[in-house]
Parts: structure tokens; C-alpha cells; sequence
């Protein structure tokens, strides 16, 4: 899911996120490689324009005060434009007052309109405790009706069996007659997939959805479509009143420019986003999520759990650390550090701020077996006040652990690092100093 703007704005913003300035010209460079991956990723050109124009208005002249880099305030700005973007508004699905509430599915053939019904019938019922009939006016194929109908004993849904000479119209009527009188939560009714271009049967939605008046009208949207969307969404809304989107095949290979474009073409929020074809495979959208994913920073987030809770410096062992952070806490760090494997190559990938990236050089075995031979050539007091440890000391040490007095300051030098981001990370834990350069 949205792979390729990950990519391309990991790529981005690695260079940028350590600048120290953010000019005029390398702001400019940074818009141009990012205005080029949108439009890659299939994001509708107007929408393009805009998320450039804005991105360029807010950074430009902004003086930044914070702790954060500016190339890591450029970075929130943008995240934060995605998030406008992909619709930060109320996407929760609106309940009637006076149940039934009714919900017509509407969109093109094979969007995922049906399989999209029996996820959320699902979810209405699980999660929501509502008691859901489902509903097909596809009179046009079979198929359709004993699809619906499948799934719904799949979920344990009631499904709603209607008359053979019955027309659309008549059967969503029906439906909510019979909803009614057996006191059903929620009608999902399923419209058979239609052109937008095909006249009559869009005139044929516009009569149902004018006779029935739903409590929600969703357009079933399929994330792989490429532009088209534009002229799909705009004839289904002048027809019908669409209150919000479904995106499915989120889980296929989308370059995720409808996710992007979708909210800001035709000002209607996602709700749902279909992620595969089981039928728990549907998620209430989240934009925050969403703009994380497109930043990798979903990745980042898990796997700077991870090195906090397996590997280096969780808070309430930091807590248990002595008021002043010496070589014996360094060398319990090195030697975690040591058991770990891979840890440099993970620590690599993230777009972090210069002390962490620093950390990754002491991050290589052969200097981490180092660091434990020279550590163990120390005294107890050296050990203890590391700054005692001049040059004669230097010299001794390096003959005792068999290494250099380069391999000695590189030593100190890491120290260094490492005990400036324990102090910093003593304050609030490692995931959440790190999540606070986001937010
Ligand atoms: N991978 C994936 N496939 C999906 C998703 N949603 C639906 N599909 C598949 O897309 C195909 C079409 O889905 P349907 O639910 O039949 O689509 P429809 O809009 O009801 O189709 P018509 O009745 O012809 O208009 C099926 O093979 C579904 O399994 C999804 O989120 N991810």
C-alpha cells in the first residue's frame, strides 16, 4: 500500500531533513522532486498544485522555534498537508434517529460494492451491535443476488429476499417496510454496478435514492482507478447526494493518487478503506494513519519500539541507571547493542535527527569489540569519571587492550553521543522523543 510514495518520500526527505536552513532554493528542489512523485502516483493535478502551493506558503519566512530542525519542521508541514488532503474531517458513519438507518451503496461495476457490504454489515453487527439487513436491487444479475446472499450467511446477516417481478425501486421500498416492522438497525442496500455514462440506469439511482431518502449514500471507489475518478465522482453527485467514500483494493498494488485526490475532488469524506477480500479486511479510515504510511513512519514507529523494549535504553532501565550516566552503563549499552545484529542497519533507515544518526556509527561490530576491550582495560575509577581520562591514561589503556589511542577517543567520543541522548531520553522515553519530532 501506497509503496511508491513511500519510496520516493523517503528518498525526499532524508535530504532534507537535516538541513540545517531551509532556503528558498532547497525548499525549491525538495517541492520539485515531491510535485513529481505525486503526479506519479496518479494525484490529480489540481490537487497536486494546491498541497505545492500550501507546503511552499507555510515553510517559506516561517521562523521555526522549536526543538526541532528545520528540516524536520518541513517534514511536519508536509505530513501536515497530507492529512488535509486525505480529509481530517468527521468520517464517522451517521446513525437515524428513528432507526432504520438506510445506507445505499452506489458506484461502478466490480468497484467493490458488494464484498464492501458484507464487510461492513459485519462490522455494524461485531462491533456496533446493530442489527443489520442486507438488501440487493441488482435485478439484472443472478450472480450479484447469490453473491450478496453468500455472504451474508458467511457474516450471519439477514438478507433480504425479494420478489422475482419486483423492480429496484420496489425492493429497497420493501425492504424498509419489512426493516421496519422487525425492528432492524441498519438496511444496506446494494445497487446493481452501473457506467456513469449510461443514462438510464443512473436515472434509475436517482429514483430509488430520491424514494427511499437515505441516512447515508457511499460511493464505492476503486484505489487502483487513475483519473477517471474525477468524472465518476462528479456524475454520481449530481444525481445523488453522496455523503462519503469507500476506497477498496487498498491492499493491491495502488500508487494511492485517489487516496490522495479523492477528498479534495469532491469535498466528501472516506470513511471505510477496504484492504483485502476477507471480509474483516475493511478498516474506518484514518488520515493521520494513512499520511504516517505515506511517510514510513508507520515503520519507524514499530521499529523504534522495537529497539526500545529489546534493545537499547527502555525508560525504567534508564530510570534504573545512577544519577550520572559512566562507562559501565556504556559498556551494558555496547554489549546490548552487540547481541542485537542488523540493529545498525535499522538505526540507518531512520530519518532522525543527527545525534541517533551519529549513534549508528558506533554501530558496527568490530568498534563494538573494541569498545569492550578497552572498556575492560580501564580502572574502576576511570570507568566511573571518564573525563580523568587523558593522555597518559589514553596510552595505557590502548596498550592494554591491545588497540590504538584513536580506537580510544573514538571511544570517548561515542560515549559522549550515547550519554547526551540517555539525558534526553531519561526525560521521556526514546519513541515518544522521537514521535515528538513529528507531532
Ligand atoms: N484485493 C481486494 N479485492 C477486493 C476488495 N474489495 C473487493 N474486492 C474484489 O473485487 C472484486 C469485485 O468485487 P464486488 O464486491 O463483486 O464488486 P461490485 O462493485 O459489487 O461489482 P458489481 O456487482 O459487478 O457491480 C471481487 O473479486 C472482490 O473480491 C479489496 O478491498 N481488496
Amino acid at each position: 500500500m501506497f509503496n511508491l510514495l513511500k519510496k520516493r518520500f523517503s528518498e525526499i526527505l532524508e535530504k532534507i531533513s537535516n538541513k540545517g536552513i531551509i532556503t528558498e532554493k532547497n525548499i525549491k528542489v525538495t517541492l520539485r522532486e515531491i510535485r513529481k512523485s505525486l503526479l506519479e502516483a496518479d494525484v490529480a493535478l489540481s490537487v497536486v498544485k494546491k498541497f505545492i502551493h500550501n507546503v511552499k506558503k507555510k515553510s517559506l519566512g516561517k521562523k521555526f522555534n522549536t526543538s526541532l530542525t528545520p528540516g524536520q519542521e518541513f517534514i511536519k508541514i508536509i505530513k501536515h498537508e497530507l492529512i488535509q488532503k486525505l480529509g481530517n474531517d468527521d468520517n464517522t458513519l451517521k446513525f437515524s434517529k428513528k432507526p432504520p438507518s438506510i445506507y445505499l451503496i452506489v458506484g461502478l461495476q466490480g468497484m467493490g460494492k458488494t464484498t464492501s457490504i458484507g464487510k461492513i454489515g459485519q462490522l455494524l453487527h461485531k462491533q456496533y451491535k446493530k442489527k443489520v439487513l442486507n438488501v440487493t436491487t441488482d435485478t439484472y444479475r443472478f450472480a450479484a443476488v447469490k453473491q450478496l446472499e453468500l455472504l451474508s450467511l458467511q457474516t450471519q446477516i439477514d438478507f433480504f429476499l425479494f420478489k422475482e417481478n419486483n423492480d429496484p425501486k420496489e425492493i429497497a421500498i420493501n425492504s424498509i417496510k419489512y426493516a421496519i416492522k422487525k425492528s432492524y438497525d441498519v438496511v444496506l442496500i446494494d445497487t446493481s454496478g452501473r457506467l456513469h455514462t449510461d443514462q438510464k440506469m443512473m436515472l434509475e439511482l436517482q429514483d430509488i435514492y430520491k424514494t427511499i431518502n437515505p441516512t447515508e449514500t457511499l460511493l464505492v471507489v476503486d484505489s487502483m482507478l487513475g483519473q477517471d475518478v474525477t468524472n465518476i465522482a462528479e456524475r454520481f453527485s449530481t444525481l445523488v447526494n453522496i455523503t462519503g467514500i469507500i476506497l477498496t483494493k487498498m491492499d493491491s498494488d495502488t500508487k494511492g493518487g485517489v487516496a490522495l485526490s479523492i477528498k479534495e475532488l469532491t469535498q466528501k469524506p472516506i470513511k471505510f478503506v477496504g484492504n483485502g477480500e476477507k471480509l474483516d479486511a475493511i478498516e474506518i479510515f484514518n488520515s493521520q494513519k494513512i499520511a504516517n504510511r505515506i511517510l514510513g513512519m508507520e515503520d519507524i514507529f514499530s521499529l523504534i519500539k522495537e529497539i526500545e523494549n529489546k534493545i537499547i535504553l527502555p525508560k525504567q532501565k534508564i530510570n534504573n541507571l545512577k544519577k550520572k550516566f559512566d562507562l559501565n552503563d556504556f559498556l551494558i549499552y555496547v554489549n546490548q547493542v552487540r547481541n542485537t545484529g542488523g540493529l545498525a542497519y535499522l538505526i540507518k533507515k531512520l530519518p532522525i535527527n543527527k545525534t541517533i544518526s551519529q549513534l549508528s556509527n558506533t554501530i558496527n561490530d568490530k568498534e563494538l569489540n573494541n569498545f569492550v576491550a578497552i572498556i575492560n582495560s580501564m580502572t574502576k575509577i576511570e570507568k566511573k569519571n571518564p573525563n580523568i581520562i587523558k593522555n597518559s591514561r589514553k596510552h595505557r589503556i590502548a596498550l592494554g587492550s591491545g588497540l590504538n589511542v584513536q580506537s580510544v577517543n573514538k571511544l570517548l567520543k561515542q560515549f559522549d553521543i550515547v550519554k547526551k541522548m540517555v539525558e534526553k531520553v531519561k526525560k521521556i522515553g526514546l519513541s515518544q522523543s522521537i514521535k515528538n519530532l513529528f507531532f
